[in-house]
Formats: structure tokens, C-alpha cells, sequence
């Protein structure tokens, strides 16, 4: 069996939605990914040791057994890194791969590191700790000022609000927020607590909400959003559905606070959508998660962003990091 029967089954979760559907860009994007990381087909040694400490929702959701079959044949082997005791203690590992870790492991990280630099770490520690917070991990965009002829890359407006909800409505009129605006946790650590949002149709009822928290302008973007995933040199665009725009009308006809479900997950594939043209013309990133090059040994910065695109009257298109 070649690598992409062998692959697409996992890639696609057996029942579509998953990022590739195409045998040949699931090739591809093995090889380059592989490539990123520094591993060879066929591969120079007798195997690799990939270290990973992950909770075990991500396990349940990343590490399935087709995954584990897949790369082992491949002579990939995962292993799981004990949280609890230093990382020179265990291994050997080729590379390590975690996410969200809790301080203890961060601070075995950082020595690891320097013992250890033949490791690739994937997303150290230090390197991510702004993506943990969710005004300072769009930060890194709006410091970008990327505009082109094609068009622009942006942020929403927002506002932080780290207590006292009381404050809220007085602090959006004093920073000029139009409504609706989308109520995000602050803290972006991976729980199920920090994906909880909610639409606000009207400022005074923001009081009910619980800082800390970022309120970001709701941006009409044609309900289809796009999500990167980037390793190295490897790129892979999928279209999701989103929340769809909220007219005027709409606005004038609600009130109140709404908290709604995670829109964009995999299973919300719009990859056959029919897409306003507009839209589908305009082909940028949305919530990407991006392991650029210097990921790799190096200090790196992971973005894993709802990116928003709109057309702005003069026809250029704006992607809006969210
Ligand atoms: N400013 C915005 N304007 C319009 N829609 C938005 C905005 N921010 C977020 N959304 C919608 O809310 C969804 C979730 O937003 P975001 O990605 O910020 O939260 P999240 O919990 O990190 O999502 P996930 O991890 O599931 O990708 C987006 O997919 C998009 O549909
Ligand atoms: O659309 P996908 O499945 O890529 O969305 C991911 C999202 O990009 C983040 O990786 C989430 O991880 P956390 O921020 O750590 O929660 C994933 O959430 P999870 O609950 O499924 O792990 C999303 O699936």
C-alpha cells in the first residue's frame, strides 16, 4: 500500500472534512511537512522518535491509532513524554511536539532545550506564549501594516476589558466600537472556557458578560472563513462555514447577548460551497495555524486565528485576522 492510501483514510477521518482531500496534495504536504522537520524518506536511520506531551483531549483528537499506524510504518514513532518529570530523564527524542503546556513542563522545556539542541522543539515554549492571550497574540498582525494592491491584511477593532463589567458599556462608547460586537475569553489556553463566545446585540447588556475578556467589532465577511495550516514550506488552505453576516436589520430586531457554538470546526467544511464570487476571488488565510520556518530550533510564533475576509468598496479585499 502506497503512502496516500495509507494516508488519506486518517487525513480525511475516513468520512471527509479533514484538511486535504486529494491524494496527491496528501503526498505532497507529508513530504514537505516531513522535509520541515527534518526527516528524510526514506528515512536515514532506523526510526524517529517523535516526544509529545499533549492533553488528552488532543490525543483523542490528533494521536488516533491511523495516525500511530501510519507513522510507525513509516518508522515514526510517537511517544508520550511524562509531564511530571524532566525531559532529560526521558527519551531519547528526535523531536518534541506539545501544545498548551502547564508550567512545570515549560520550565523542563527551557533546560531541555539548552542540553539538547540536536531536538527540534516544535513551538517553544517562549516563542508562543503571546498566542496564550488573545490581544496580544493579534498583536503580531496589526504590527504587520500588510497592505498591497490585492489588498490589506487587518485586525478587527477591539477592546480589552480585564474587570469590573460594569465599565463595558461606557468604555465601548468611549472607544467607538459599532455593534454587533463578539465577546471572546481573554485567555486563549485551549480550554473549552477560552472557545466560549458570544455576539452582543446591544452594549448595555454586555454587563453580563465576565471578564477578562476581548471585544472585537463583528465583521461582515460572507459567512465562509479560510483556515491555514502551515509547517515549513508546506501550505494548505481549507474554507469553512462561519457565522453569516448580521444586516442592519437584524441588528435593529435584537438585543442582548448570544453565546453560539464553535462554527468553524472541521466538520464545517465548505470546501464544495458555492462562495460569492467576491470572496472566492480573493483567496486569503483565516484562522491559521502557522508553524513558520523558524519554528524549527528556532524561536518561533504560532498563529491559530479566525482570519475574516471582506470586500471593501473600492473592490480590494481586506483579511481580517479575528
Ligand atoms: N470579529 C469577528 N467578526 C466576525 N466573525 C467572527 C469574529 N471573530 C470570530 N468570528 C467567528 O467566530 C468563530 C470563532 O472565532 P475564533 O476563531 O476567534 O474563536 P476560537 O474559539 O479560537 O475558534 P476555533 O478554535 O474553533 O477556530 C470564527 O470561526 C468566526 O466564525
Ligand atoms: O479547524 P480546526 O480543527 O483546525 O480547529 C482547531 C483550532 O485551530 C485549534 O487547534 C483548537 O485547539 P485549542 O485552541 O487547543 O482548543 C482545536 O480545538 P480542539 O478542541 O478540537 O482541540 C480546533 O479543533
Amino acid at each position: 500500500m502506497g503512502l496516500q492510501e495509507e494516508i488519506v483514510p486518517y487525513v480525511n477521518g475516513g468520512g471527509g472534512g479533514g484538511p486535504y482531500n486529494d491524494k496527491e496534495e496528501v503526498e505532497d504536504t507529508v513530504m514537505d511537512v516531513s522535509a520541515a522537520l527534518g526527516i528524510g524518506f526514506p528515512l536515514q536511520r532506523k526510526h524517529v522518535i517523535v516526544g509529545y506531551a499533549l492533553t488528552s483531549k488532543k490525543i483523542k483528537s490528533f494521536l488516533q491509532p491511523k495516525l500511530e499506524g501510519l507513522a510507525r510504518n513509516k518508522g515514526i514513532l510517537f511517544v508520550a513524554i511524562d509531564q511530571s518529570r524532566p525531559l532529560s530523564d526521558q527519551g531519547p527524542f528526535d523531536i518534541v511536539l506539545h501544545k498548551h503546556l502547564h508550567t512545570t513542563l515549560a520550565f523542563f522545556f527551557q533546560d531541555y532545550r539548552k542540553t539538547h539542541p540536536e531536538v527540534t522543539v516544535l513551538d517553544p515554549p517562549d516563542a508562543i506564549q503571546h498566542l496564550h492571550n488573545r490581544q496580544s497574540m493579534l498583536q503580531c498582525v496589526a504590527d504587520m501594516n500588510l497592505s498591497t494592491s490585492y489588498g490589506k491584511v487587518d485586525v478587527p477593532r477591539q477592546l480589552v476589558i480585564k474587570k469590573d463589567a460594569s465599565s463595558i458599556p461606557d468604555a465601548v462608547t468611549k472607544a467607538g466600537l459599532t455593534l454587533p460586537l463578539v465577546a471572546k475569553p481573554l485567555v486563549a489556553d485551549g480550554s473549552a472556557k477560552s472557545h466560549e463566545l458570544s455576539l452582543a446585540y446591544d452594549q448595555y447588556s454586555l454587563r453580563k458578560l465576565e471578564p477578562p475578556l476581548v471585544l472585537q467589532e463583528f465583521i461582515n465577511h460572507g459567512g465562509v472563513l479560510f483556515k491555514v495550516y502551515i509547517v515549513g514550506e508546506a501550505i494548505k488552505v481549507v474554507r469553512r462555514f462561519s457565522l453569516p453576516d448580521v444586516c442592519k436589520r437584524e441588528l435593529a430586531n435584537n438585543a442582548g447577548v448570544c453565546r453560539f457554538p464553535r462554527v468553524s470546526c472541521a466538520a464545517a467544511s465548505a470546501d464544495d460551497a458555492d462562495l460569492d464570487p467576491v470572496i472566492a476571488g480573493e483567496l486569503f488565510c483565516s484562522s491559521m495555524i502557522l508553524l513558520d520556518d523558524s519554528s524549527i530550533n528556532k524561536p518561533c510564533c504560532v498563529s491559530d486565528k479566525s482570519l475574516l475576509i471582506y470586500s471593501n468598496p473600492d473592490r480590494a479585499s481586506t483579511a481580517t485576522f479575528a
